[in-house]
């Protein structure tokens, strides 16, 4: 695992950029996308590269990580409306080429099973970026997720629906989702996840410096080969190996190292 300390939400955001930008320039590219507030500044940094240094994504194909039950995907708060409002709407991705679990079917646990093989029958997923929860989940897999857990329906902790109630007119966010499941995650090439702010700093010190656990569903990505941890100061005010994160990346700068070129662990 790879930590990156940041001053900054911008910061963060540009760095997190950077590794997106490396894999959209190869050609091709599978993105997966996660909704939430943590990669705003992520998206906004690609939306002004594509605008002023023409990164393109004609070519890209993006699948989400997740979607509440019952919304349809035009629905104000489904996470399909949640990715296009804040990202692909801005950029050159074909709408055709944004997939996301849909939320409103009868058969939920069919449209999981179908979402997991659409991602292998694409290839994986090349680069996936990922917020944490302060509970520790990663997409909506909930503490005590299986590790190994495939795309599925989750019921959401209380905390988590608590959590996002703001964006939720009527404060009432739905008990189900679908999720990709940690193992379906772990199959990406890269794992990036980014966090800021004093609330995520307890999740994002069991997810690097804890044990891997259920209990921080996070805590998984020790286990992937290429997992990228991008924080801001507050998120990572708890880790007690910040200075050795800090020499780890300068070595890895100085040596022009990135995620794809697969140049650290
Ligand atoms: N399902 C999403 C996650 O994909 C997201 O990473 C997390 C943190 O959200 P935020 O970034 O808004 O703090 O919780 C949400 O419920």
């Amino acid at each position: 695992m790879q930590v990156i300390l940041c001053d900054s939400a911008e910061h963060v955001g540009k760095r997190a950029a950077d590794i997106v930008e490396d894999y959209v320039r190869a050609g091709s590219a599978v993105l997966g996308l996660a909704t939430g507030g943590s990669p705003s500044s992520t998206y906004r940094e690609l939306i002004r590269r594509h605008r002023e240094e023409s990164l393109g994504f004609s070519d890209v194909r993006a699948f989400t990580l997740d979607e509440y039950a019952g919304l349809a995907p035009d629905h104000e708060q489904s996470y399909h409306t949640t990715i296009r409002r804040e990202f692909v709407d801005h950029v050159d991705l074909p709408l055709e080429n944004l997939m996301t679990p849909q939320g409103d079917v009868s058969d939920l646990a069919a449209e999981a099973e179908r979402y997991d093989a659409a991602i292998g029958a694409a290839g994986g997923v090349d680069v996936q970026i990922l917020g944490i929860g302060a509970n520790g989940h990663i997409g909506f897999n909930e503490p005590t997720s299986s590790l190994s857990s495939r795309t599925r329906v989750k019921t959401l902790a209380g905390t988590t629906r608590r959590d996002n109630a703001r964006f939720f007119s009527d404060g009432e966010v739905p008990r189900l989702c679908l999720t990709q499941g940690l193992g379906t995650i772990r199959e990406a090439r890269t794992a990036l996840l980014v966090a800021m702010g004093a609330n995520k700093a307890e999740a994002v010190r069991a997810m690097v410096e804890g044990p891997v656990s259920a209990h921080c569903p996070a805590s998984v990505l020790q286990l992937h080969r290429r997992a990228v941890v991008i924080l801001d100061p507050d998120a990572a005010s708890l880790l007690s190996l910040a200075d050795y994160y800090r020499e780890a990346q300068e070595m890895n700068d100085e040596l022009g190292l990135s995620a794809r070129s697969g140049g650290f662990d």
